[in-house]
């Protein structure tokens, strides 16, 4: 596996060109948070808007709404239960997350569905938490979408059938090649899954073994995946930057929270951007 470290993310991050605008920095669509796990598509919502996509909509229960626009005002929101409303806005969105706070429902099952279906190829799309874990009780297959699948080991599991003792290298990059699409297998040592090449995430901290923290990846991967042309170079660097984030504050801090690590994002991503013009 390749060692994914400081060496490999500083100065990956281009620079912000004077004559730009937000839409050119992408609209990232998040559909999540049912009536109890409204926190989850906030904080993936909140991760996305200060790692620097242009434009948030969020698309979630309307009891989420009020807090949504409290804490986030940045951010758009649409009923994550009509169904027509979040087709209609896909339209607009150049990046899309379907999973933080979905729930299981008959409800949450339908959104995934249409959209599956509604998503076109030139479209980047995150697929996470309870969305995972709908795909695999459904038997769902990857859209047409460029498409990365950010499950935990649990819902890995439940994806691929390799219960945690098989999920070796070569058995988790063959699941990856039949589901046709990147994965981030989020752990200790977090592993990434590319078509050719297998990365390991040397940065991250028990400190970050709390509710929510994977949410705030799938959004700054969002954020990253909106903005940067180049998908790899977004993953790798949305994946180690939320680690290192955490490394550095769990120097002082016992445990991180996800509330934290998004608050830094747009310093860190200011020290690893490229200083020069390209
Ligand atoms: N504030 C909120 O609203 C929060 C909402 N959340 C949402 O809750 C939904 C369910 O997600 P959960 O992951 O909590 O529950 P899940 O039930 O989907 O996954 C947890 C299960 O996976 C197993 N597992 C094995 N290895 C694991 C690992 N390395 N990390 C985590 N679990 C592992 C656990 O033993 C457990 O049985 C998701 O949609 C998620 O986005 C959570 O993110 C927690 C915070
Ligand atoms: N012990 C640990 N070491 C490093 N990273 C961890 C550790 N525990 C959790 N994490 C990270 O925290 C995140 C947890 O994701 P997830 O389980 O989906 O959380 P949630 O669904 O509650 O938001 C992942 O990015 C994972 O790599
Ligand atoms: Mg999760």
């Amino acid at each position: 596996m390749k060692e994914l470290n400081q060496n490999i993310v500083q100065g990956i991050l281009p620079k912000r060109k004077n004559e730009s605008y937000k839409g050119n920095y992408g609209h990232v669509l998040l559909i999540g948070g049912n009536q109890e796990l409204g926190g989850a598509i906030i904080l993936a919502a909140s991760a996305a808007v200060y790692s620097g996509a242009g434009l948030v909509t969020v698309a979630t229960h309307p009891s989420n709404h009020t807090a949504l626009h409290a804490r986030l005002p940045e951010a758009m929101v649409i009923d994550g239960y009509d169904t027509a409303k979040v087709i209609h806005h896909m339209k607009k969105a150049t990046t899309v997350v379907i999973g933080p706070g979905l729930g299981l429902d008959d409800q949450s099952q339908l959104i995934l569905k249409a959209v599956l279906a509604a998503c076109t190829p030139q479209q980047r799309l995150v697929i996470d938490g309870d969305a995972i874990t709908l795909m695999a009780s459904e038997n769902l297959k990857t859209p047409v979408a460029q498409t990365v699948y950010t499950p935990h080991l649990g819902e890995w599991q439940r994806l691929s059938h390799l219960t945690i003792e098989e999920q070796t290298k070569d058995l988790n990059a063959h699941f990856r090649k039949q589901l046709g699409a990147e994965v981030v297998l989020k752990k200790h040592h977090s592993e990434i899954y590319f078509e050719e090449e297998v990365w390991k995430n040397e940065a991250g901290t028990p400190a970050m073994a709390t509710g929510g923290m994977g949410d705030t990846l799938t959004g700054m991967l969002a954020g990253f995946l909106a903005q940067f042309p180049n998908r790899k170079t977004a993953i790798l660097a949305a994946v180690y930057l939320h680690s290192r984030i955490s490394d550095d504050l769990a120097k002082t801090h016992y445990v991180t929270l996800p509330s934290q690590i998004i608050q830094r994002i747009p310093c860190v991503m200011k020290d690893y951007a490229t200083k020069f013009d390209f």
